[in-house]
């Protein structure tokens, strides 16, 4: 279906080549994995086979790469080869343009010459799949990031297309979802489709993988069976290698940073935020889940005041939110957005990083200082002057990261630091959180990834429509050790990390 030969690749801007002599035949109904560290070339790879670089981005390109026997470079631009290949993006964000979800979906069916019914079965079936009946009159900017990545990808399952190449799809998605479009892309291979799943994290979706193909700096390191796969990431770095740590339910000696009450917050009649409490004490490191769409987010950004209460209270470091102002708060709490293209607006690496240190008044030798370390901290040292866009994903996830560490702010908040990452990078992040923890910072993260939850958090706490259910700092520790038992069990078959 897809052949590769001898590919290589480099963007227009950059000096070395992203993907090099690659050699790789994808037959028809098969279900190939790609996975690899952060900038290995994942997404690169899965852009080249859907004919998007040849066609859209240009750059230098080497050697051969022919779609059903036909030289990619014949094809009728991306306007012909999206009948035949559906993709979903790493930033499910960037693929939404419509103003609604329904549009969203109906957009892609439409000159395709389906009849009306046709059109109406594909929709009400896709919307059914991926569970977004209910947000079908959404504006999809107002979506929840999990809720975002279901609309785009239930647009390009209603295309129906004989290939279908999935870049992180699932990285924001609830274990219950993850388990959907597991069995959605079962049935998907029954029926005889070509799949490609690129991820840094593919053991969801091993048992349906024909073969794995593992990137390593812009090359094929290696194409192996997943069960081989499985077997030698446990002991290979793809594999987090922290140790467990003691449980504890309760910090109760700790002073109060965050104090909640009765929060509430509503979008027009929704109530995203139900009547929360929640307190936080200095110096802990806790874990906020939830299913998609259960209130994280919006509860983290009452904390820095990017949204003030409807009604209720909140108070961060002794300052009420609803009358400081932003620029106060942001000195106490550093937010890391779930999506980091959204705090990434400068034209170098560096340039970045001084924006947020310059604001609160860092600048000259001590913002570089800071600039320096943090960037050593989160692996990117090197790439000061890169434009940030041109960035992998998960590097732009550790930049954003370096902007908020940057400025050492008491508080910092992750909304799902470790989406982008892979098992190693992402256990490296939370030691560098452990690390800023032990400094005496206080740290929450917003999170779907059980695995670091087990092995880092020390506190956790569950969402859902809105409320807080659980939290082990009340002694509700049970339904947590039950998912924390069954990730332990999974581990010890070499099965998917909730
Ligand atoms: N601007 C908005 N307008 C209307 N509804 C919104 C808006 N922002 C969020 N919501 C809704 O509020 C609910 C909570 O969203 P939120 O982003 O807080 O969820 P979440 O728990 O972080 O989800 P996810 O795990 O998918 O990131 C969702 O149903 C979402 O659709
Ligand atoms: N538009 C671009 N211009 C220049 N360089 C780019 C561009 N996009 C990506 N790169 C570089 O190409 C390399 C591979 O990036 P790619 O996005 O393919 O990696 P990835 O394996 O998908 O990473 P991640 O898991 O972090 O998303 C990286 O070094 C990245 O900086």
């Amino acid at each position: 279906m897809i052949e590769l030969r001898n590919l290589s690749y480099t963007y227009g801007t950059a000096e070395e080549p992203s993907l090099k002599n690659i050699n790789l035949k994808v037959k028809k109904g098969e279900l190939l994995l790609v996975t690899g560290h952060s900038a290995a070339g994942k997404t690169t790879l899965a852009l080249a086979m859907a004919g998007i670089l040849h066609h859209e981005i240009g750059g230098k390109i080497e050697g051969n790469l022919s779609f059903k026997n036909r030289d990619i470079k014949e094809f009728d631009g991306i306007k012909e080869l999206s009948r035949h290949t559906g993709m979903v993006f790493d930033d499910a964000e960037s693929q939404l343009i419509f103003t609604t979800v329904e549009e969203e979906i109906l957009s892609g069916l439409e000159n395709r010459g389906y009849s009306g019914k046709e059109i109406q079965r594909r929709l009400n079936e896709v919307m059914e799949l991926c569970e977004i009946g209910h947000l079908k009159e959404r504006a999809p900017h107002t979506l929840s990031g999990g809720q975002k990545q279901k609309v785009a990808l239930a647009a390009t399952l209603a295309l129906d297309t004989e290939v279908l190449i999935l870049d992180e799809a699932t990285a924001e998605l609830d274990t219950e979802a993850v388990r959907k479009v597991f069995s959605v892309l079962k049935r998907l291979k029954e029926a005889e489709k070509t799949i490609i799943i690129v991820d840094h994290n593919i053991e969801d979706f091993l048992e349906i993988g024909d073969r794995v193909v593992l990137l390593e700096k812009g090359e094929i390191k290696a194409i192996k069976s997943p069960a081989d796969f499985a077997a030698v990431s446990e002991d290979t770095d793809l594999t987090s290698k922290s140790s467990k740590k003691e449980y504890s339910c309760s910090q109760k000696e700790r002073q109060p940073v965050i104090s909640i009450k009765n929060l509430t917050q509503r979008y027009g009649e929704f109530n995203a935020l139900d009547n929360l409490d929640l307190e936080i004490r200095s110096g802990e490191l806790v874990a906020i889940l939830g299913e998609n769409g259960s209130g994280k987010t919006t509860l983290v950004k009452h904390l820095n005041g990017l949204l003030r209460p409807y009604s209720g209270n909140v108070s961060v470091k002794g300052l009420n939110t609803s009358l400081t102002p932003v620029n106060e708060l942001v000195k106490h709490t550093g937010l890391v957005f779930q999506n980091p293209d959204n705090m990434l607006f400068e034209d170098t690496v560096e340039a970045e990083v001084a924006f947020g240190l310059n604001n609160i008044g860092i600048t000259g030798s001590e913002a570089g200082d800071a600039i320096a370390r943090s960037l050593e901290l989160v692996n990117l040292k090197g790439k000061e002057k890169v434009f940030p866009r041109h960035l992998s994903r998960g590097e732009r996830q550790r930049l954003a990261v370096a902007c908020v560490i940057a400025m050492r702010p008491e508080l910092i908040i992750l909304d799902e630091p470790t989406t982008g990452l892979d098992a190693e990078e992402s256990d490296r992040m939370m030691q560098l959180m452990k690390r800023l923890q032990l400094e005496g910072h206080t740290i929450l993260m917003v999170t779907h990834n059980m695995q670091i939850v087990k092995d880092h958090a020390e506190r956790v706490i569950r969402m859902a429509s809105g409320k807080i259910v659980e939290d082990s700092a009340n002694g509700a520790c049970n339904s947590f050790k039950r998912n924390i038992k069954c990730v332990e069990e999974k581990c010890a078959e070499g099965g998917a990390i909730v």
